[in-house]
């Protein structure tokens, strides 16, 4: 008790962990630089498990870079870099020695617009189980068939494994990059604007998948639409200018906004 009586009455910082939300991604003092150009500033924000965070603010803010970032993607690219600490259960992965490929296996991404492969529904979801574990013919079946009904596809797709990715719609193909993305089980999945090249009914879908993959998963989703932040997440943070400004539960966030900026965005004032 003693230890935590200083802090009372003291103003938390906008994305420290609290005791009610343990971190399973705690991001401590994170910079990200394309070429000179400043993204993300002194970014610490603590992400809990087995929930969905949003990360909301205007274009240009940071919001896609911060996900790259999480999954290291950047590092393809020479002129990109990061630096502070990303801790996933404690371990830091932006280190060198973090293996790309347990980082990989670990953290899924989903894109805004669906990516599937120009090859067959199966093999699109079969892809990168060979990757990371070696499984029979049938248990390599019964976990495409597993990812594909926790992606609320298997209905609309079971009787046409053999066909074509291109041939479903866009909605379809979306949850069927989900489901690409979840075979390997993942503990972390990053939506990047999932529903924005979609329709309303697809939209929903996805959005009903979130709420259900919430159990098993750790989410961050970036989105431009508040609503969807306000229907699908726990926890939102908002950014603007590569700098975090508020973060808290959603309904806070939402309801009672403590940042002038925050409170103009979402008012929608700007962005
Ligand atoms: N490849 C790149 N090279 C140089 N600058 C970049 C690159 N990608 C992004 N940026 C810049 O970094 C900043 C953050 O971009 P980012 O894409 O993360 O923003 P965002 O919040 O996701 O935007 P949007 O909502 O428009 O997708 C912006 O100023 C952007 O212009």
């Amino acid at each position: 008790m003693n230890d935590i009586a200083p802090m009372i009455g003291a103003e938390p910082t906008a994305g420290a962990a609290d005791e009610a939300h343990p971190a399973k991604i705690a991001i401590r003092g994170l910079d990200f630089h394309y070429g000179r150009h400043r993204a993300l500033c002194d970014v610490t924000l603590s992400i809990p498990a087995g929930s969905v965070t949003a990360i909301i603010g205007p274009s240009g803010c940071g919001k896609s870079t911060l996900l790259r970032t999480i999954n290291r993607i950047y590092e393809l690219y020479p002129d990109q870099r990061a630096t502070g600490e990303i801790l996933i259960d404690g371990k830091n992965v932006l280190d060198r020695g973090y293996s790309l490929s347990e980082l990989r296996q670990r953290v899924g991404m989903v894109f805004q617009k669906p990516t599937p492969f120009a090859s067959s529904i199966r093999a699109n979801v079969g892809f990168a189980l060979g990757h990371y574990e070696r499984l029979s013919r049938s248990e390599t079946d019964d976990r495409i068939e597993d990812a594909l009904r926790q992606a609320a596809l298997w209905d609309e797709v079971k009787d046409k494994l053999g066909a074509s990715a291109l041939s479903l719609s866009g909605g379809q193909q979306q949850r069927l990059c989900i489901a690409r993305t979840i075979a390997v089980r993942p503990e972390i999945v990053l939506l990047d604007e999932p529903t924005s090249a979609l329709d309303p009914i697809s939209t929903a879908k996805i959005e009903e998948l979130i709420h259900e993959l919430r159990q098993r998963f750790t989410i961050v989703i970036v989105t431009h639409n508040m609503q969807q932040a306000a229907r699908v997440s726990q926890r939102t943070a908002f950014f603007h200018l590569g700098s975090l400004v508020e973060y808290g539960d959603t309904t806070d966030i939402f309801t009672n906004p403590k940042a002038g900026r925050t409170k103009d965005y979402i008012t929608g004032r700007y962005g």
